[in-house]
C-alpha cells in the first residue's frame, strides 16, 4: 500500500510538471538529468528518454556550461541562482535563448542531491525587442525620442532636395549618422560620400585636401592631386566640424557655394563642382558669427536646412534601445553571448549624463563588453572611471563658504560641539572650521 501511494504521488508531481509551461529538469550531484519534463522537451528538442542519465552539458551544449553553469554555482553556494539569460543549442542546431533559474534539492536530512532548473524560452521575447528595434530604426540610427523621430520623419523630403545641410548637435550625437543618411536617401546614392573633417588638419593642407593640388603648387607637388571636391563629383561632401574652417577656406568654399565652381591650388582654370554640400558642427555657430570668427555670408549659404540633434541626456528613452543594439553588434565584434544588464547597471546607466553622448555610451558598453563574460552584465562590469564620474555627478562638491555666525553656532549645537561632524557637514576640514571659529570669536 505505501508503494502504491509513492507512485501516485510522484505520478501526480509528473503530471503537475508536464502541464508546467516552462521546462523544468531536475539533475544529481554530478549535474546527470535525474527528469526532463515536456516543456523542456519542447525548448531543447531532445525527448525525456533520450536525456535521462546524461550529463546536462552534453544536452544544452551552451559556452555557459564551462563557465557561468547556474547548477554549479547553486550546488557550489546552497543558494538560488534567478533568471540567467543564456543561449542554448535545439536538437536541431538551432539557437534558443532561454532564461534559467536552478536551486538545490535537499533530502529529508538536509543534504544536498541534486538541483532543479527551470527553463524559459526567451525566442518571443527576443522577436520581441527585434521588433522594437526595426520600428525605432532608421537608416543605421535607433530612437524613440520624439525630437528624433520627428528628425527622421523630415530626412527624406530633406535628401531629396539638393538643398545644403547644416547639422548642429554634440559630439557624438550621430552628426555623421544624419549626413550618411541624407546621402543614402538622395538621388546622389550612387555617387561617392566623401568626408572631410575641417578640425584635423593645418590650413594648407587642408586646403589642398579639399580643392585639390595641381603639380608644382608648392615643393612636394610632384603629381596633380585631385582634392575630396573632385573625389565627391556627382555625389556629396561631408564638411564636419565646419566651424573649424580658417577664414581663407570660408571664403573659397562660399565661391564654391554661390558659383558652383573652385581652383585648386596651383591651377589656372576654375573648376566645375556638382556637389551636395552637408556640413556638421558641435559649436555654437550663430556665436561665431556674432564674433566674426565664422563669415555670416557662409553660414547663411550652409544653413539652408538646418538640423539639430538632441544630447542623449534630453533623451534617456533611447539609452535602453542603443544598448540593445550595442550589446547585439559588440557581441558579434567580440564573439560573446551577453544578453543584456542587470536592471540596476541600467539604472546607473540611465542616471549618467553623457557629456560624450551616444559614443560615450557605446565605449562604456565595449569596455564592459570585454569584461564581461556571458550572460548578463552587472555592476562588477562597470569601468571604475564611470562609477567615480557618477558619484560625483550624484553630489557635486559643495562650495565651501563660511558660514553666517549664527547658522555656525546652530551647526555646532547640533552636533554637541563635535567639531569633526561639523566640519564634515559644511564639507570643510578640521582647519578651516578652526579657522571660522576664530574669526567668529569662538573659540
Ligand atoms: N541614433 C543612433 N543609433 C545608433 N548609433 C548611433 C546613434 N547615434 C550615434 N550613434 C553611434 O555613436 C557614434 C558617434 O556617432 P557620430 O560619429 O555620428 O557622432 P558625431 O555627432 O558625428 O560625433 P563628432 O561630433 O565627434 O564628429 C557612432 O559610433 C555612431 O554609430
Amino acid at each position: 500500500m505505501p508503494n502504491q501511494t509513492v507512485q501516485l504521488h510522484s505520478e501526480m508531481s509528473e503530471d503537475v510538471l508536464n502541464s508546467l509551461a516552462d521546462g523544468v529538469f531536475t539533475v544529481d550531484r554530478k549535474l546527470c538529468i535525474t527528469s526532463f519534463n515536456r516543456a523542456a522537451e519542447e525548448i531543447t528538442g531532445y525527448r525525456c528518454d533520450e536525456v535521462l542519465g546524461r550529463p546536462c552539458k552534453a544536452v544544452f551544449a551552451s559556452v555557459a556550461c564551462g563557465t557561468d553553469c547556474p547548477v554549479r554555482e547553486a550546488l557550489a553556494t546552497g543558494q538560488p541562482v534567478i533568471n540567467r539569460e543564456f543561449d542554448i543549442l535545439h536538437k536541431s542546431g538551432r539557437k534558443v535563448p532561454i532564461s534559467i533559474s536552478a536551486s538545490v534539492l535537499r533530502d529529508a536530512g538536509g543534504r544536498i542531491i541534486g538541483a532543479v532548473e527551470t527553463i524559459r524560452d526567451l525566442s518571443s521575447l527576443s522577436s520581441l525587442k527585434r521588433e522594437l528595434r526595426t520600428r525605432y530604426a532608421f537608416e543605421e540610427m535607433v530612437s524613440r525620442s520624439e525630437k528624433m523621430r520627428r528628425l527622421f520623419d523630415v530626412l527624406p523630403d530633406i535628401a531629396a532636395s539638393n538643398a545644403t545641410v547644416l547639422i548642429q548637435g554634440e559630439s557624438g550625437t550621430g552628426k555623421e549618422l544624419v549626413a550618411r543618411a541624407v546621402h543614402n536617401l538622395s538621388p546622389r546614392r550612387d555617387r561617392p560620400l566623401v568626408v572631410v573633417n575641417c578640425g584635423a588638419l593645418p590650413e594648407q593642407l587642408l586646403e589642398a585636401e579639399i580643392f585639390g593640388a595641381r603639380r608644382g603648387a608648392y615643393t612636394g607637388a610632384v603629381e596633380n592631386r585631385p582634392g575630396r571636391l573632385e573625389m565627391a563629383e556627382g555625389g556629396t561632401l561631408f564638411l564636419d566640424e565646419i566651424g573649424d574652417l580658417p577664414l581663407p577656406l570660408q571664403v573659397k568654399l562660399l565661391r564654391v557655394l554661390e558659383n558652383r565652381e573652385y581652383q585648386p591650388l596651383g591651377a589656372r582654370q576654375p573648376q566645375q563642382a556638382d556637389v551636395r554640400f552637408v556640413t556638421a558642427t558641435h559649436r555654437n555657430i550663430e556665436q561665431m558669427v556674432d564674433k566674426g570668427t565664422f563669415r555670416r555670408d557662409l553660414y547663411f549659404r550652409i544653413n539652408v536646412v538646418s538640423l539639430c540633434i538632441p544630447p542623449l541626456r534630453e533623451r534617456p528613452e533611447d539609452i535602453p534601445l542603443l544598448v540593445d543594439c550595442f550589446l547585439e553588434r559588440l557581441n558579434l565584434q567580440y564573439g560573446k553571448q551577453i544578453r543584456g544588464l542587470a536592471p540596476a547597471v541600467l539604472q546607473q546607466l540611465l542616471d549618467y549624463d553623457y557629456p560624450g553622448n551616444v559614443r560615450e555610451l557605446l565605449n562604456l558598453l565595449e569596455q564592459m563588453v570585454i569584461l564581461g563574460r556571458n550572460g548578463e552584465l552587472g555592476p562588477e562590469h562597470l569601468p571604475r572611471g564611470f562609477v567615480e564620474h557618477l558619484s560625483a555627478q550624484a553630489s557635486p562638491p559643495r562650495p565651501a563658504r563660511m558660514p553666517q555666525r549664527e547658522a555656525l553656532i546652530e551647526m555646532l549645537d547640533r552636533h554637541h560641539g563635535n567639531r569633526q561632524q561639523t566640519a564634515a557637514e559644511l564639507g570643510v576640514d578640521r582647519t578651516t572650521l578652526w579657522r571660522w571659529m576664530k574669526r567668529y570669536q569662538l573659540l
